[in-house]
């Protein structure tokens, strides 16, 4: 590895105290006409419950700031209080914005001292394995001030022009080296310093918080992902999310 692509030091040391920002305030459109999609159901639980469990499982974890719904903060706090938590671990909830990365931004204000490694991680991405979250918090304790799950892709890619009405071809413009492409994933894992000054900082259309760390010229490394840290975007994917729950109900015989 050259001087070059180390990552730049983390402020973060290695006893740091960790929170996560979990921004839950999405409409979830993809998925159809419902709730908002971190309170609905997945095995009888809502999603967000699901994705809060998932990251207070990593003992590392010691708050979790949920960002509800601009309008369903008060139903958000009951949720939590009416499920089984770890008592190692504080709650706070904010009500969210009109884009993820406004909601991040909400979660991050809401922050309290004394953390000084922040995760950010989808309510939608319910499944995640906990060791996901701590591979992802161990390389942020290791020095990168920003670290995202990644996987390699199944598919090729190809850039298009987008059509100008849905439904016309798209001109094919180039296909990427897939095997230098990765899907990124949440947890994405960051000095609390970095995450705040790249929210600050970085405006436009993002749709990750590692891409703005990017745009602040800071390099980003990648850890490896997991297949059932999928988001729940369109209806097959919570087809895909009640199978792999219960595929662990039933290999943890419950
Ligand atoms: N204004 C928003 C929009 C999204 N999110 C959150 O960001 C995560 C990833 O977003 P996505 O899966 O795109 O969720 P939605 O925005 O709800 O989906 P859609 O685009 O289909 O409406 C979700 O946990 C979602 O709740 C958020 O907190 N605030
Ligand atoms: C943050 C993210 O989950 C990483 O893959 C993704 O970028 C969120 O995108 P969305 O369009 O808001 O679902």
């Amino acid at each position: 590895m050259s001087d070059d692509s180390r990552p730049s030091p983390s402020a973060a040391p290695a006893t740091a105290r960790t929170a996560v920002v979990i921004p839950a305030a999405g409409r979830g459109v993809r998925l159809g006409p419902g709730a908002p999609k971190a309170l609905r159901a997945l095995g009888g639980t809502p999603m967000l419950i699901h994705a809060v469990r998932a990251m207070a499982a990593s003992r590392a974890v010691s708050l979790v700031v949920v960002v509800a719904p601009p309008d369903g903060a008060a139903e958000v706090k009951s949720l939590l209080d009416a499920h089984a938590l770890p008592e190692r671990t504080d709650f706070l909830v904010v009500p969210g914005g009109q884009s993820r990365q406004e909601s991040v931004k909400l979660g991050l204000d809401a922050l309290p001292q004394g953390h000084d490694i922040v995760l950010v991680h989808d309510a939608a991405r319910p499944l995640v394995p906990v060791d996901t979250v701590d591979a992802v918090i161990e390389a942020v304790r290791d020095g990168a001030p920003a670290v995202v799950p990644a996987l390699p892709l199944a598919d090729t890619v190809k850039q298009v022009e987008p059509a100008r009405t849905p439904g016309e071809p798209e001109p094919v413009v180039a296909t990427p080296e897939r095997a230098r492409l990765r899907a990124v994933q949440t947890p994405q894992g960051f000095d609390r310093a970095t995450l705040v000054r790249a929210h600050e900082t970085v405006t436009g259309d993002v749709t990750d918080d590692a891409g703005m760390v990017e745009q602040l010229g800071l390099t980003v490394v990648a850890v490896p992902g997991h297949e059932e840290a999928f988001k729940v975007t369109r209806p097959l994917d919570l087809v895909l999310a009640e199978a792999v729950l219960a595929r662990r109900r039933l290999n943890d015989g419950f």
